[in-house]
């Protein structure tokens, strides 16, 4: 859980404007880099309390400086403390030469880093942080990759060495802690792509930062927790089901028929006022009989079509549609539809080919792969900057964007960007991503802007896989739809 995590992320340039700020309001930098160590030395004595040999492993910078002071407070608390310098602490300047000579003072051994350097207890690693640039260099590579052999323990400083603040991708390699202990503001890249497998548990210190410092900042983006969440508005008595939208989901096409009917069972249970699906005749008489409060229509061909686009408020189209003439012609009616909609799945894949044009404010819910095809570019490019794609793709087609994954994304047109930290692995599961179309479409229906629908649907539906994924593996995507009314019903209540 780490709801109590601040909600504001930066990347390394706003963390190190921060730094240079809380200096010039007074603080200098060795007192920072002091209170780094202390907030570190507390976590590893309260996550390893009996362990006694500690190495650190330190670089050049300041994150090295961090590493020496830690060693001095170890050796202090009596522990055998060895520093191993993979750069060369000759070199070393500033407020890190200073924590240097501390550890020296503290009778710390500091040994020059070797292939075969021996690492005993808990390893700290102090070798790079936010200062990492490009790909990382040896001898800091061959070190990154002893630590991940070794087995054991280790303590990340500020941020596992070689993850990107930024991006959360590791740079060539990057450590795998089991701790990290980050300081001043949390950085963005410590929740998303390769992060959430690399950053172990994540302990966060503000090293007493004052806080209309970091009020002045603009954040790079916000952690969506339930303190930051959009909210639905309490229900009037007097509400009717035409107060909260009818919602049609076009999609389903032979063989794929319950991605749709996903879809509109989840709108259902998060509050539309009324459902309708559009898909294959074949598909009819099983959604009724599994869901008979969902209006159902076997849908030949756009003429079909036009008579419920008339009568609906909200669109998800792309669920289970397909790419052949079917789905594709079915599609080109949604463009001209002027109301909120979601476009998931082959939607997407249809867009990428030119096929058709999504317009402006609606709510695209693209996987890395589908975000790929959309900027024409491939998969790895999309992980290698998610946050970058996000806004990029929300700037291309100016709508609200889902980048689903770990560390799932949301970008307005607008520049605005949310990042969510909940989730499981054993989310990787089909028919998951039907369900947060259709969650986001409810939200639409009661409305919320694509944006802030795009938030709520994202956290609920996350928080709601966690629930299921401490089961283990198996999570069946309909599974998840209750849990996420019971959540939305915490968070939202229908009446005060
Ligand atoms: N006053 C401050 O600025 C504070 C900084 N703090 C610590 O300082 C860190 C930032 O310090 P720095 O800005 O000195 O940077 P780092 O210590 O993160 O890294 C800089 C060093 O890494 C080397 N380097 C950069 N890219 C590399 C690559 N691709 N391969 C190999 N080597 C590479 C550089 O040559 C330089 O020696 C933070 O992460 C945090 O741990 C904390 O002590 C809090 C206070
Ligand atoms: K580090």
């Amino acid at each position: 859980m780490t709801d109590s995590l601040p909600v504001a992320l930066y990347n390394a340039a706003q963390v190190r404007e921060l730094d240079a700020r809380l200096i010039a309001a007074g603080t200098p930098g060795f007192e920072l880099m002091q209170r780094a160590a202390h907030a570190a030395w507390r976590a590893l004595r309260r996550r390893w309390p009996d362990e006694e040999s500690i190495t650190v492993l330190a670089g050049r910078g300041n994150n090295a400086g961090d590493g020496y002071l830690i060693a001095a407070l170890a050796r202090r608390a009596g522990r055998q403390v060895k520093v191993v310098a993979v750069g060369d602490a000759q070199q070393l300047q500033g407020d890190a030469a200073l924590a240097r000579d501390a550890a020296r003072e503290a009778g710390v051994d500091i040994c020059p880093w070797a292939d075969d350097v021996t690492l005993e207890g808990v390893l700290v690693d102090a070798l790079l942080g936010t200062g990492l640039s490009g790909e990382v260099r040896d001898p800091y590579a061959g070190a990154i990759e002893r630590i991940n052999a070794s087995g054991r323990p280790v303590l990340a400083v500020d941020l596992p060495s070689g993850l990107c603040a930024d991006t959360g991708r590791a740079l060539g390699v990057a450590v795998r802690a089991d701790l990290t202990v980050t300081f001043i503001g949390l950085k963005l890249g410590l929740f998303t792509a390769q992060a959430p497998d690399l950053v172990g548990e994540l302990v966060f210190d503000d090293l007493q930062a004052d806080e209309t410092q970091l009020a002045r900042l603009q954040a790079a983006a916000t952690r969506l927790c339930p303190a930051s969440l959009p909210r639905l508005g309490p229900r009037p008595m007097t509400a009717h089901k035409g107060s909260f939208g009818q919602v049609l989901v076009i999609g389903g096409d032979l063989g794929t028929g319950g991605a749709a009917l996903l879809s509109a069972e989840a709108a259902l249970r998060c509050g539309a006022g009324m459902v309708s699906l559009a898909t294959r005749p074949e598909h009819v008489t099983a959604a009724l009989v599994r869901r008979p409060e969902i209006m159902c229509s076997g849908v030949e061909s756009t003429y079909s079509l036009t008579a419920l686009l008339a009568r609906a408020d909200v669109l998800v189209v792309g669920p289970g549609l397909g790419q052949a003439s079917w789905g594709r012609s079915l599609l080109s009616l949604a463009p001209g539809f002027g109301k909120p909609q979601v476009w998931d799945a082959d939607a997407l894949n249809l867009l990428a080919t030119g096929a058709v044009e999504v317009p402006p404010d609606c709510l695209l819910t693209p996987h890395p792969g589908e975000a790929a095809r959309l900027l024409q570019c491939d998969v790895a490019e999309i992980q290698a900057d998610r946050p970058g794609a996000a806004r990029a793709l929300a700037e291309r087609y100016r709508c609200a964007v889902i980048l689903k994954g770990a560390g799932t994304l949301i970008a307005a047109p607008d520049g605005r960007l949310a990042l969510c930290d909940r989730g499981h692995p054993a989310m990787a599961s089909a028919g998951l991503g039907d369900v947060l179309a259709g969650v986001a479409a409810a939200f639409l229906a009661q409305g919320l802007a694509p944006y802030e629908a795009g938030c709520l649907a994202v956290w609920l539906h996350a928080a709601a896989g966690e629930s299921h994924g401490r089961e283990g593996r198996g999570i069946a995507a309909a599974d998840l739809i209750t849990t996420i009314r019971h959540l939305l019903e915490e968070q939202s209540p229908c009446r005060m």
